[in-house]
């Protein structure tokens, strides 16, 4: 009797299971390595996410989008961390704030500014597609991702599982391509080709949220993204009209950006 309820319970026991896991999104993840330092930044002025990674072994680290205003506050968790910053780095040249890349360059000598050459921004160091960001024993590896902008980079750590998308990919949406050598055509092949090829456990990181969200994964949005889920016409339109008053920034932040934000 014992033996056959255990047969009825381990015949029900998958199905169940199986049934509630094709219902619920991958929770899958990817661990971080031991020696792999990753830190989320914010600044409530201008919604911008910057991003701290490490590598504890060698202290060398990284940070990916920093804003001018907050680059004190950057330096001083740098420094409190016992970490050298190797690269202020760039995924694009932002309109709506100023990079603390020149201003950290000035407050953790050392540390070189990086933005990609097809942005067309002066910085110590410029890379293009499929090149390495290398801090200590991890990299990064540039993907170039145009559309928001010409310059557009999405910088992918494929061990740690994560990629950073700056604007080409917001959480649920993406990047206004109305300005600066702005291409919906262009931003939709790039999220297709670029993003959505990792697999769809990979975290993804935006430059902003403006809704209080932190972070994604590629499953998730090839699944929910309202714009990017679309049919490239019907995502052509969708950007076409989407009505956004300018950043008002931009005017003081694009030339500032040029020159890696040694221009304030
Ligand atoms: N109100 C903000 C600017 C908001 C904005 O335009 N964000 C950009 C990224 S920064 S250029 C964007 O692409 N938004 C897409 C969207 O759908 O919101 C300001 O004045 O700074």
């Amino acid at each position: 009797m014992l033996s056959s309820v255990t047969r009825v319970v381990g015949r029900l026991l998958p199905s169940a299971t199986a049934i509630s896991a094709s219902r619920a999104m991958a929770t899958k993840t990817i661990p971080l390595s031991d020696d792999f330092l990753f830190r989320q930044l914010f600044d409530r002025e201008s919604c911008t996410y910057t991003y701290l990674l490490a590598d504890l072994g060698s202290k060398q680290a990284v940070l990916i989008d920093p804003v001018l205003e907050l680059a004190e506050r950057d330096a001083q968790l740098i420094s409190q961390l016992g970490l050298t910053l190797k690269y202020a780095m760039n995924t694009h040249m932002h309109a709506d704030h100023v990079t603390g890349s020149g201003k950290l360059k000035e407050l953790l000598p050392g540390c070189r500014s990086l933005i990609s050459k097809a942005s067309g921004a002066q910085a110590d160091v410029h890379v293009a597609d499929s090149e390495l960001v290398e801090f200590g024993r991890h990299k990064l590896e540039c993907r170039a991702t145009p559309g928001h902008t010409n310059g557009c980079l999405t910088y992918v750590c494929k061990e740690q599982g994560m990629a950073f998308t700056g604007d080409t990919l917001l959480i649920r949406g993406c990047g206004r391509t109305d300005f600066q050598e702005g291409s919906p055509t262009a931003l939709f092949e790039s999220v297709h080709t670029k993003i959505f090829s990792l697999p769809d456990e990979f975290k993804l990181y935006p430059a902003h949220d403006y809704k209080g969200l932190t972070e994604t994964t590629v499953g998730e949005e090839k699944k929910f993204n309202a714009r990017l889920t679309k049919p490239l016409k019907e995502f052509v339109d969708i950007m076409e009209n989407l009505n956004l008053p300018y950043p008002k920034m931009i005017d003081k932040a694009v030339p500032a950006n040029r020159v890696c934000g040694l221009q304030f």
